[in-house]
């Protein structure tokens, strides 16, 4: 549905009196199936922006090429417009206008007829929890009801691939969850492709099948949650000791199961990240019981995507939105 090779976005900037060339996309791959669920995410600045200008053709790439459902973004950017929804940060509903009469308007803008896109706007009103607020005016609605109605502009002329942009930024958590539980439902209910970006580690976590990190203008990790929580990070172990005095005993024996770093010791407790800690507990376990290390508790933590972020990128998404 997207493939991607080499998308490279340099702009003219100048430092003092110096002209010089920034590169805010540098030579991305990416590839996205059709009916993926793909998050892109990236610290401020890390490029992500561009790509998603690149790709819905506002901008043209400096050089590499992105095919974007079957049409090349150079060679015919109508084509693309044609076959994908854009729904941008801002969204794109103007609040006086009657939320029906607008999602129908914009379908005829691409050229649906009026009662096609009528129809497909209620059908749209009813799957996104719209219903009864088609001659409600934006300014009228709650924050997750607007979101909604910017989705279903986007989606009235019915596009196999959705590139949505900070989809759920500004929105409290339970109008967030309710969100994602909509554009879940877009792809198994319509089988469609969507592209989003967001700031939320727990969106991308709970929703996208597949998770790209850009990070000064390149693609530093693409895989899904799991996987990318599994590489990156491993586990962190945790043993609460219940002597003190066996503590460097405990901390001996997580030293051998071949931890990613030292262990840390705080107080009673233990710790360190082990990779793969499932194969490698029972044996922790079996070593600590033969020591007589008796255990007030054993945790065994999976790794966030904010770890892998930070591993990947040195930075933490958190602290950086
Ligand atoms: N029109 C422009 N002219 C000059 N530099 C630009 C322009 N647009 C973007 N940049 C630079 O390119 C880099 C990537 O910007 P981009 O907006 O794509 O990042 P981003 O990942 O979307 O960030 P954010 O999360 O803050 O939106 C930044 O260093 C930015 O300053």
């Amino acid at each position: 549905m997207i493939e991607v090779e080499g998308l490279t976005k340099t702009f003219p900037s100048r430092r003092g009196r110096e002209r010089v060339e920034v590169t805010a996309v540098d030579g991305v791959d990416l590839a996205v199936a059709e009916g993926e669920i793909v998050g892109f995410l990236g610290p401020n600045g890390a490029g992500k922006t561009t790509t998603l200008r690149m790709l819905t053709t506002l901008i043209r790439p400096t050089s590499g090429r992105a095919v974007v459902a079957g049409h090349d973004v150079a060679a015919d950017p109508v084509g693309v417009r044609r076959s994908i929804g854009y729904v941008s940060q801002s969204g794109s509903t103007s609040p006086e206008a009657r939320a029906g009469e607008e999602v129908v308007d914009h379908g005829q803008l691409y050229g649906v007829s009026r009662a096609a896109a009528t129809a497909r706007a209620r059908e749209l009103f009813a799957q996104l929890e719209l219903d009864g607020l088609w001659e409600r005016k934006p300014a009228a609605m709650s924050g997750g009801q607007r979101r909604r109605l910017d989705i279903a502009m986007g989606l009235v002329h019915d596009p196999r691939l959705v590139f949505l942009d900070e989809p759920t930024t500004g929105l409290d958590p339970q109008a967030r969850a309710n969100l994602w539980e909509h554009i879940a439902g877009l792809r198994s209910g319509r089988g469609m492709t969507v592209f989003l970006t967001t700031h939320y580690l727990d969106e991308a976590d709970a929703l996208c099948d597949r998770i790209l990190v850009i990070d000064h203008g390149r693609i530093v990790a693409s895989d899904t949650p799991d996987a990318l929580k599994r590489q990156v990070a491993g586990d962190l172990v945790e043993l609460v000791v219940a002597d003190p005095a066996r503590v460097d005993a405990a901390r001996a024996a997580l030293a051998a199961a071949e931890p990613e770093e030292a262990p840390l010791v705080d107080g009673t407790r233990v710790s360190a990240r082990v990779r793969g800690s499932a194969a490698r507990l029972p044996a922790l376990i079996r070593r600590l019981d033969e020591e007589g290390v008796v255990l007030d508790g054993v945790e065994v933590r999976r790794p966030t995507l904010d770890d892998v972020f930070l591993t990947v990128t040195g930075r933490s998404l958190r602290e950086d939105a």
